[in-house]
């Protein structure tokens, strides 16, 4: 006998722009890629073609504008939670609403040395995340940052790994790294949305810290390999970010390959006389890890 085993449901890609216009002529730019999706008592929808407990999903795409306009969107953790819970009191029948935000950078011109107050250019791929989960038991927030490029063209080593019959790739004392990074911090569960008020300070601060944390760990360290690497970042934003249970690291290890030029002319361009290399777009290692406290 064929039984619905899960669902949700609602407006995905919504994006939203927000500015802020203070008094003294600032403004702050915010935009964002919203994805909401309820769960609750909504079986019928799906298995009787009974849409009286569906909630539109226009209607879902109306409520985030509309929440946009009469609440912060900073933090977005903030905001993810307000709107989801939103939904909770205001439709008995749903019990969860998942509420995903994705916001892209659009920082402050420097001209003439000084933030224009009105102009904003777009000064990095990577995004701040957030992915929340409201419950009338808590609320659950993992707040991330994804898509943050990064090189360095020394200061990376990798050796003692397994040799055998398998093996062509040579130990290295001096590489190129670079990798996509996807890190993310999982906050202890909080139990409503007064809590999540009460503690808004941390999750910019969190936020601040781990892209901190990421590029001087990823800049200073002699990594001996993108697992240890990662394996540091995560021990830092668990000190840093007391009220997280976890932290997780997703790195693509983007290979920068010597090129051998020897056969012209005998050019010198491997070990120490690399200069020319060629960047690989594929395959590419992928090395994950999470941290959690004991
Ligand atoms: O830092 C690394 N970790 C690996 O597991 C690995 N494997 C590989 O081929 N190169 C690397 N580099």
């Amino acid at each position: 006998m064929p039984r619905l085993s899960a669902a949700r449901y609602g407006k995905d890609n919504v994006r939203v722009c927000k500015v802020d216009r203070a008094e003294d002529g600032v403004h702050t730019v915010t935009e964002m890629m919203v994805c909401c999706l309820l769960e609750g008592q909504i079986e019928e929808s799906y298995t009787v073609a009974d849409n009286g407990p569906v909630v539109a999903t226009d209607s879902i795409k109306n409520t985030i504008y509309i929440k946009a306009k009469e609440l912060p969107v900073n933090p977005p953790e903030l905001f993810a939670s307000t709107l989801g819970q939103h939904f909770l009191d205001k439709y008995p029948h749903i019990s969860v609403a998942n509420v995903d935000i994705s916001l892209f950078r659009w920082t402050h011109m420097s001209i003439d040395g000084k933030p224009h107050p009105h102009s904003f250019y777009r000064d990095g791929d990577d995004k701040r995340k957030v992915t929340v989960r409201v419950t009338r038991e808590g609320i659950d927030i993992k707040s991330a940052i994804a898509d943050l490029l990064v090189l360095k063209s020394t200061g990376s080593m990798f050796y003692g790994f397994v040799r055998d019959e398998f093996t062509t790739l040579p130990e290295t004392w001096d590489r190129i790294l670079s990798t996509s990074v996807d890190a993310a911090w999982k906050w202890k569960t909080l139990p409503n949305l007064a809590a999540v008020k009460d503690k808004v300070a941390m999750f910019d601060k969190a936020f601040a810290d781990a892209r901190n944390i990421t590029m001087k760990t990823f800049a200073e360290e002699n990594s001996p390999s993108v697992q240890n690497t990662m394996y540091k970042m995560c021990e830092q934003i668990l000190e840093a970010a007391p009220e997280t249970a976890a932290v997780t690291y997703e790195l693509p290890n983007k290979h920068y390959f010597e090129h051998d030029l020897s056969w012209h002319n005998g050019i010198k361009n491997t070990g120490k006389d690399a200069e020319v290399y060629i960047p690989q777009s594929g395959p590419n290692g992928l090395i994950k890890c999470e941290v959690s406290r004991d």
